[in-house]
């Protein structure tokens, strides 16, 4: 059984923490001692993307849960290749990984990276991102059926939350649906951090020493408001 599957299921939210290539062994060895229970290996972030390369360092995170992310640019991130590369990148990490996350938006890889994960009993998580604005509701709510129809396992919205309304829509979506992630980025956003969990939000995304992206806690401090706002989360950690 796949792990990350495993640990989402028991429905206690989960902290995740992003990793580039920066840090190796030394990161791994890290998160291992914090207990992250799922290590973002944000491939698109690294310096090398030869597939050696990346799988060397997935390899360094073993006894961790994974989830891969090749972030395209037009949602953020940094990969530079063609999408035939990430695909390849894709299947080549597929097999040695708890999840994999790829945009809606990339439909020319979208339908073969999940049928890659299904095949592999690997969890797909569908994204969404919007570093500008949070959109209406009714966007949102066709962003995740669209997720849904595609084939993902969870959904994952992550938009810019630049007041009260925009943090309600979000909370809104997440009580609509099942096996979803929501987050609002920005100051604003910070609180969706802690309490959309409480929602049912599955995963919050924070960091260890490196620059957090807009709005994170960092691990030490999400650990600490997890454990203060949610019982199960700090009866699992004993
Ligand atoms: O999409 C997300 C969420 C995120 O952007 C955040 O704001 O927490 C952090 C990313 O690493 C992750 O892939």
């Amino acid at each position: 059984m796949n792990t990350l599957r495993a640990l989402i299921d028991t429905g206690v939210p989960l902290v995740a923490v992003s990793f580039d290539d920066r840090g190796g062994e030394r990161a791994a060895e890290e998160a291992r001692a914090a207990r992250v229970d799922v290590a973002e290996i944000r491939v698109d972030r690294f310096g090398d993307t030869g597939a050696d390369h990346v799988l060397r360092q997935v390899a360094a995170f073993r006894g961790l849960p994974a989830l891969a992310t090749i972030r395209s640019r037009a949602e953020g991130g940094f990969w530079q290749g063609s999408e035939q590369e990430r695909l390849d990148l894709f299947r080549a990490l597929t097999p040695h990984v708890d999840a994999v996350d790829v945009e809606l938006s990339s439909r020319a890889v979208l339908a073969e990276v999940l049928a890659t994960a299904r095949e592999h009993d690997v969890l797909s998580v569908v994204s969404f991102h919007d570093f500008d604005r949070t959109p209406p509701l009714d966007d949102l709510r066709a962003t995740v059926r669209d997720a849904r129809e595609a084939g993902a396992d969870l959904v994952k919205i992550s938009t810019m939350a630049r007041s009260r309304d925009d943090l309600k829509r979000l909370a809104t979506v997440l009580l609509e649906g099942d096996d979803l992630i929501v987050i609002g980025m920005g100051e604003v956003g910070t609180a969706s951090r802690i309490f959309f969990p409480a929602l049912g939000s599955k995963i919050t995304y924070t960091f260890l020493g490196a620059a957090p992206t807009s709005g994170q806690l960092d691990f030490e401090e999400t650990v600490r408001l997890m454990r203060r706002f949610h019982p199960d989360f700090g009866r699992r950690e004993g």
